[in-house]
């Protein structure tokens, strides 16, 4: 059996008491390590789960699934994913596989950024399509988020952008040598959206939203100094929300006076919060 675990959004602790057990008994233990990443680190879950975790990277994932899955086929195989397995990214290809070599596929479900989001004050009823904004590069600048952006907006509905997360990157000269050398991992911050959602703007000019939009900021949500900043576009560009991972809510035009009073909390600038309400597009 091939066991899909939800880890949850912080440490070690957050996996369920069903996870746990499978987790104690399976013959492998897994860990999906290139969507999303926990605030501990990989030996602190061996600690805690009194079982060895053998790090599973997208090319293993995805190229070299029967790594993982001929062990599932007579024994019980655990892939703990960050979060929710069917939060954001669903590893489709994995089960799809599974199910083509009669693996039966057991999913344990945990908090995801997709619904813990919710603790920013914002009712989950009231968001559109989630989007994904990745890092622009100096000639790659993708902007199929603004699109999506742009129906949400029409909708008065808010917008939650996950960010980009790229691990394993290798620069054009080890990529071609063949080196297996690799950059630190980067992981894209509330600023850097921002800035970047305000350039593809700019491009675009249609005012789908623009620098006095407000919009919500957060970081490590479901930790113990979990952060949320509210704030207009152009003031999130240059707020420092610490450490990984970030979000961040394009805030709609539907919105409920308690989810004002709540997110007013937040604001970077107390003082200004009325005044950039009103001002929001
Ligand atoms: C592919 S998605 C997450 C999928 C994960 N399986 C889940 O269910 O949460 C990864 C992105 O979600 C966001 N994210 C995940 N966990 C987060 C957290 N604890 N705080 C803020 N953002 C988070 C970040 O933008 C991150 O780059």
């Amino acid at each position: 059996m091939l066991y899909c675990i939800g880890l949850g959004l912080s440490d070690e602790k957050d996996i369920t008491v069903k996870g746990l057990e499978v987790v104690r008994r399976a013959e492998k233990v897994y860990l999906e390590s290139y969507t999303s990443i926990l605030i501990v680190a990989k030996e602190k879950l061996e600690e805690f789960y009194q079982r060895p975790v053998i790090i599973a990277d997208r090319e293993l994932v995805e190229s070299d699934s029967d790594t993982i899955l001929q062990g599932a086929i007579s024994t019980d195989i655990a892939f703990l994913v960050v979060g929710d397995p069917f939060g954001a990214t669903t590893h489709l290809d994995l089960l799809l596989r599974a199910k083509e070599l009669n693996i039966p596929v057991k999913t344990i479900h945990n908090a995801s950024i997709m619904n813990a989001i919710g603790a920013c004050g914002l009712q989950l009823y009231n968001f559109g399509q989630t989007v994904s904004m990745v890092f622009f590069t100096d000639t790659w600048t993708p902007s199929s988020f603004y699109d999506k952006i742009k129906e949400n907006v029409g909708c008065g509905l808010h917008t939650l952008i996950l960010l980009d997360i790229k691990v394993k990157e290798q620069t054009e000269e080890n990529l071609i040598k063949g080196r297996r050398i690799y950059e630190p991992p980067r992981y894209m911050t509330v600023a850097q959206c921002a800035t970047q959602m305000l350039a593809v703007e700019e491009n675009r000019g249609e005012d789908v939203y623009n620098k006095n939009s407000l919009a919500i900021g957060i970081a490590r949500l479901g930790s113990d100094d979990q952060a949320f900043a509210v704030g207009t576009l152009e003031q999130l560009t240059c707020w420092d929300m610490g450490s990984p991972l970030h979000s961040l809510v394009l805030v709609g035009r539907k919105i409920h006076d308690m989810e004002i009073d709540f997110i007013k909390d937040f604001a970077i600038d107390k003082t200004q919060f009325d005044f950039h309400f009103a001002q929001n597009p």
